[in-house]
């Protein structure tokens, strides 16, 4: 596997307890690494791969950084118990990107997607900016060519711009793009949704492209009602990929993004929106991206982004 690298055995270290019992256990302890690319000899059907690039943010104009989120984030990760669900992940190691060169990148990833769906593994990514989901959804498009497959985007944007080369603003846009090559529904909730941060153009394109937007405010005010137009965009879906774009917290709760949300969602509502969708038994990918440790306090960000992470595998049906 090109662009690959294994994650160290350093990074997932944590407090051992098991003198007290032999079932007091972490995810450092439970998690396997392999020191090659090979999804289908790793236990457990959910493979955690890194996406190591924030080319897509610098071309963004946006704050760099997220590279450094994947191994950021399994270090938040494995101090935290383990319960039964949690014996389901393996690491599969980081795709990582050559120089500037992020279209290569993004296909790498693409290809260690197909890898882990085609060995019966769901996927669950740690970006890395929001271009990591050109790469993942792709991947997942791959898997399943017969199948509807949607896209929930938890994110305060709609990141369905025009661009003339790919970025953090433009993966939903590319998707949509493929999907119409492929003949196939381009089918998109972006929930979470700031009106103060997306462009009446980019709400055009939204409803020239069916998007299904649930307002910030909407989840806010009534997140029942938030819930139920979820669950009304996945009725019809064969598979879901979710995507977790960290600015859709509030900045109190997550500085630790290129574009911080003055109103945002806060991590108490968000994961009464992820349950359901988590539950659905149609979840097939999950990715966390933005997420920027550079921009971080005291590590704040990177427990409640590593929290998110901990309840999705948890709840995943
Ligand atoms: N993935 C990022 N998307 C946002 C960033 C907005 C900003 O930097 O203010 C976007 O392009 O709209
Ligand atoms: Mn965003
Ligand atoms: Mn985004």
């Amino acid at each position: 596997m090109k662009q690959w690298r294994p994650t160290p055995s350093t990074v997932w270290q944590g407090r051992d307890d098991t003198a007290e019992a032999d079932n007091a256990l972490r995810l450092f302890q439970t998690i396997t690494c392999s020191s090659t690319f090979s999804p289908a000899q790793q236990p457990g059907d959910i493979a955690l791969l890194g996406f190591a690039c924030d080319e897509g943010v610098k071309r963004n104009h946006g704050r760099t950084g997220a590279a450094q989120a994947p191994t950021v984030l399994r270090r938040a990760l494995a101090n935290m118990a383990s319960h039964a669900e949690h014996r389901r992940l393996s690491d599969v190691g980081d795709v990582v990107i050559e120089q500037t060169d992020l279209e290569q990148a993004q296909q790498a990833l693409r290809e260690a997607v197909l890898a882990c769906q085609r060995a019966g593994k769901r996927t669950l990514v740690l970006g890395g900016g929001h271009e990591t989901a050109w790469g993942h959804g792709l991947g997942v498009l791959d898997a399943f060519p017969q199948e509807k497959v949607g896209i929930i985007n938890l994110d305060a944007h709609l990141d369905l711009r025009s661009a003339p080369q790919a970025t953090s603003g433009t993966p939903f846009r590319q998707l949509a793009r493929h999907c119409t090559a492929q003949q196939r529904d381009f089918r998109y909730a972006c929930c979470g949704l700031s009106m103060a941060a997306n462009t009446q153009a980019l709400l055009d394109e939204a409803a020239y492209r069916n998007v299904t937007i649930v307002e910030d405010m909407q989840c806010l005010s009534a997140p029942l009602e938030a819930i139920a137009q979820l669950e009304q965009f996945m009725a019809d879906l064969d598979r879901i990929y979710l995507t977790i774009d960290l600015d859709v917290l509030p900045a109190w709760e997550m500085p630790a993004v290129s574009a911080p949300a003055a109103l945002g969602v806060p991590c108490a509502i968000l994961l009464q929106l992820l349950a359901p969708i988590c539950r659905s038994g149609k979840l097939q990918a999950v990715d966390l991206v933005e997420f920027n440790p550079s921009r971080d306090r005291e590590g704040h960000g990177a427990g409640v982004a590593a929290r998110l992470a901990w309840q999705v595998i948890r709840w995943w049906g």
